[in-house]
């Protein structure tokens, strides 16, 4: 990361502004990657650690699956990782950033190839987001919550983890709708979607569901008027 001298931190910050709607993002096959107009890209490598759980929560919701994201220094939510180095590989790269951002013990817990998932580009922005997912022992999952907060980059890029509730309430709303409905940044909102079919965690029409589900409307008086003290 750096100061881009405009007063806004980050690399990418001219071009932050594109890519926010999902059909700015285009599934390339790794086939690809080597095509010319692919050359000269930004990359970048970001990660899914996840463990699968049968974990009933408050004796109600299964949970599914333990997925950490992060909340960002710019308010956004996405997965750990970042911008690939010039001349580094895209798995070294992201093993570092995973580790400065989270402190993920990468000796125990390295991300692989045979952990990929998918690439999306971005034309907007030259930029090809390639996308990893780990699967971990839950235990091990709960050590890097804990640790995270030792992480270099605690603090500052990364403001804490957040582990994404899988789950719909009665109300058909609260649970995964509402978590949907938050800020994500680049396309880790469509990377989570992806990926949850991917590894039939959830799906096809469960995701639809609940991206299509809209909040109940309150209509009580305390909605009213801004925050009363
Ligand atoms: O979780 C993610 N999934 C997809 N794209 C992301 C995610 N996090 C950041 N991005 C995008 O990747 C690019 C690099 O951002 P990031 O802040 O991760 O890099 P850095 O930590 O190396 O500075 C930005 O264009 C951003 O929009």
């Amino acid at each position: 990361m750096a100061d881009t001298g405009d007063g806004t931190w980050g690399h990418l910050a001219d071009t932050e502004h594109f890519g926010r709607v999902s059909r700015d993002y285009i599934v390339v096959p790794k086939a690809d990657f080597d095509l010319p107009k692919y050359r000269g890209s930004t990359r970048a490598g970001h990660c899914m650690i996840y463990s699968r759980s049968e974990e009933k929560i408050f004796g109600i919701y299964t949970a599914r699956a333990m997925i950490l994201m992060q909340l960002r220094f710019d308010g956004y939510i996405g997965f750990p990782g970042g911008l690939i180095h010039e001349g580094e590989d895209i798995l070294s790269g992201l093993n570092r950033e995973l580790f400065e951002e989270v402190n993920v013990n990468v000796q125990k817990h390295p991300v692989k190839e045979e952990h990929y998932v998918v690439t999306h580009w971005c034309p907007s922005k030259k930029l090809l987001l390639h996308f990893y997912a780990v699967e971990i022992p839950i235990n091990d999952l709960k050590v890097i919550e804990e640790e995270a907060v030792k992480a270099h980059d605690y603090g500052t890029e990364t403001l804490g983890t957040l582990r994404i509730p899988l789950y719909t309430m009665g109300d058909g709303y609260r649970g995964f709708p509402a978590f949907l409905a938050n800020s994500y940044v680049g396309n880790s909102r469509e990377q989570l979607l992806y990926t949850l079919q991917h590894l039939s965690i959830m799906s096809n029409e469960e995701i639809t569901k609940a991206v299509e589900a809209r909040p109940v409307m309150l209509s009580t008086e305390e909605n009213k008027g801004g925050v009363h003290v």
